[in-house]
């Protein structure tokens, strides 16, 4: 006998309410960029309107920049305590960046994604290295490009919260960071921020219909197949 007709919400892997249907596993979000690119502006917007994804809150031995807020946009920590973190193993990947040193606690990205949530990176090439060793198939990688190299100088100055010879050294740096665009899966040119944004929307939407990660979906389709 045909099963009645709201049925599929109880089948195996069906979370009922969830926009996205099907249980999955959560993915990881990797935005890179040269310094001034955007990887800041396009994380706060997509995170304000994206509720399933997490920020990944890096430590740091860099100082604040004024209005940087500790615990929301870094862990600003000093070098000792950043060395114990990396050789605790609390990091799941650091890097030296600018001369100072960035990582990634382990423990907060494991909590989110076992509790089915996507966890948002803002990390350099070298840390998504690392992650694509480790994690390869939760990873999906976006790499941001300026449209022209004067844009770049532009926002490193209008952002106005790093020196001249900070800029400079950032500038100076863009065209090695730039040279890493092979490695990812997905380039934006960030001219306009709600153009990149809503590409950076669909990216997601698509990687999250990826079958592998659809944990729910054997047992969905079984129990439709049974139903039929
Ligand atoms: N590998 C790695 N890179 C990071 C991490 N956190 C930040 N970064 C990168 O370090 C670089 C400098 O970041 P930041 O000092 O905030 O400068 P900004 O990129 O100009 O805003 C950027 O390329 C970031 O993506 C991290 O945890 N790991
Ligand atoms: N598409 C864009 N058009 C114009 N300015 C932008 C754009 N994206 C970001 N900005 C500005 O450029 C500066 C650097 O952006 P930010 O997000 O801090 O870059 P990143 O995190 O990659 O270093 C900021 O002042 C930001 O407001």
């Amino acid at each position: 006998m045909a099963a009645p007709a709201t049925s599929h919400f109880s089948l195996p892997g069906w979370k009922p309410g969830s926009r996205s249907g099907l249980a999955r596993r959560g993915l990881m979000l990797v935005l890179s960029s040269p310094s001034g690119a955007g990887k800041t502006t396009l994380s706060r917007r997509l995170l304000a309107e994206d509720d399933r994804i997490t920020m990944s809150v890096s430590v740091t031995t860099r100082a604040p920049r004024p209005g940087e807020v500790d615990g929301k946009d870094y862990f600003f920590v000093s070098k000792e305590r950043f060395e114990e973190l990396r050789d605790t193993g609390a990091l799941l990947e650091h890097a030296t960046v600018f001369s100072n040193l960035y990582g990634t606690p382990r423990q907060a990205v494991e909590d989110a994604l076992s509790a089915g949530r996507d966890v948002l990176f803002d990390i350099d090439w070298q840390g998504t290295q690392q992650l694509d060793q480790s994690a390869e198939q939760d990873l999906v990688k976006v790499f941001l490009l300026p449209p022209t190299a004067e844009d770049l100088e532009k926002r490193l100055r209008t952002r106005a919260q790093d020196t001249d010879d900070v800029v400079r050294q950032r500038m100076s740096k863009a065209s090695d960071e730039i040279s890493h665009f092979t490695e990812y899966d997905y380039i934006l040119i960030n001219q306009d921020v709600e153009d990149s944004l809503a590409k950076l929307k669909a990216i997601l939407q698509a990687e999250r219909l990826k079958r592998r990660r659809l944990t729910g979906l054997a047992g969905f389709v079984k129990g439709l197949r049974d139903a039929l």
